[in-house]
């Protein structure tokens, strides 16, 4: 690794205050959106808004779909942050930098990461539009230590060698169902195993076969590292992706996806998504929180 690619616990401690000198709000759960799923932060009462270009070590959002954006505010009156755009490894951004942000919502006092993102599915009975929740997933670039969690390791957010076997919190997956099946919108919600590729380019047909032979639901570019860096420092984190695609998986078949095409199915569910992770934070519990205090 080399030492650009690092980031110290003052470059973190740095950005955490400058945020605090610049909003009043103290987030205890945190939102990050995936393509074409900004709405999100739309829904956020008393909003502070940044753009990243103004954060001090925040990385330049550069995907479209992904504004670029940290907002701060109050969901059903609990405070979140809410990240307009994530992040990518294919953007040419160290893993460190995609995952910059975790760190400092945990010196933020961010108890709970809830991540979303625009997939494609390679389950034969997901439909374009579902929404899966997620129970696992496999991380293929961390199968060759391509990791945010390699390199040194600061004690000070987590052990050397974290757990990852429950990835993924029971209580707000279940939560979660009981809540979809409230909205009424249990039949088009799923729950399945999410895989991260590096990307940018989409699969190949074997590559296709390959991830629904390893049991595969959802395929995307991101999330993952998040999720490792969360569960590090010892958030809890509930995760969505929305399937945007159905990855092809026969050499006959002449459907070729493309990202406008995510954008396109991202914008027509997004509204859902926002009602259902409303809800969630609005039922989950938290040690919270009132910014205005
Ligand atoms: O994972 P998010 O950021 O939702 O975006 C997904 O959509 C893009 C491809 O269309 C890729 O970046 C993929 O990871
Ligand atoms: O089919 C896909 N593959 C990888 N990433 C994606 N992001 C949205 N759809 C896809």
């Amino acid at each position: 690794m080399h030492k650009k690619d690092m980031v110290s616990y003052g470059d973190y401690q740095r950005t955490a205050e400058w945020i605090l000198s610049h909003t009043k709000h103290q987030p205890k759960v945190a939102i990050i959106c995936g393509s074409g799923l900004g709405l999100l932060a739309d829904g956020l009462q008393n909003p502070d808004s940044f753009p990243y270009s103004d954060i001090p070590g925040f990385p330049e959002s550069t995907v479209p779909g992904h504004a670029g954006r940290l907002v701060f505010g109050e969901l059903k009156g609990k405070t979140c942050v809410c990240m307009q755009g994530r992040f990518h490894m294919y953007e040419g951004h160290p893993l460190c930098k995609v995952t910059f942000p975790v760190r400092v919502f945990k010196l933020l006092g961010v108890e709970t990461l809830i991540v979303t993102n625009a997939a494609g599915s390679l389950a034969d009975s997901y439909n374009t539009g579902d929404i899966m929740i997620i129970r696992d997933h496999i991380n293929i670039p961390g199968f060759s230590s391509i990791s945010p969690l390699c390199g040194p390791n600061d004690e000070r957010f987590g052990p050397r060698f974290p757990a990852m076997s429950s990835a993924y919190d029971k209580d707000l997956y279940r939560l979660a169902l009981e809540i979809c099946k409230s909205l009424g919108i249990s039949h088009f919600v799923r729950e399945g195993v999410y895989c991260m590729v590096g990307g940018p380019n989409f699969e190949t047909i074997a590559e296709a076969r390959l991830l629904h032979k390893l049991g595969v639901d959802a395929v995307g570019m991101s999330t993952a590292p998040e999720v490792l860096v969360a569960n590090h420092c010892g958030m809890r984190v509930f995760g969505l992706s929305l399937i945007t695609n159905r990855v092809v998986k026969d050499y006959e078949d002449k459907e070729a996806v493309n990202h406008e095409g995510v954008l396109g199915v991202s914008n027509m569910r997004s509204q859902t998504l926002q009602m259902l992770v409303t809800e969630l934070v609005g039922l989950m519990d938290v040690n919270n929180n009132n910014s205005s205090e």
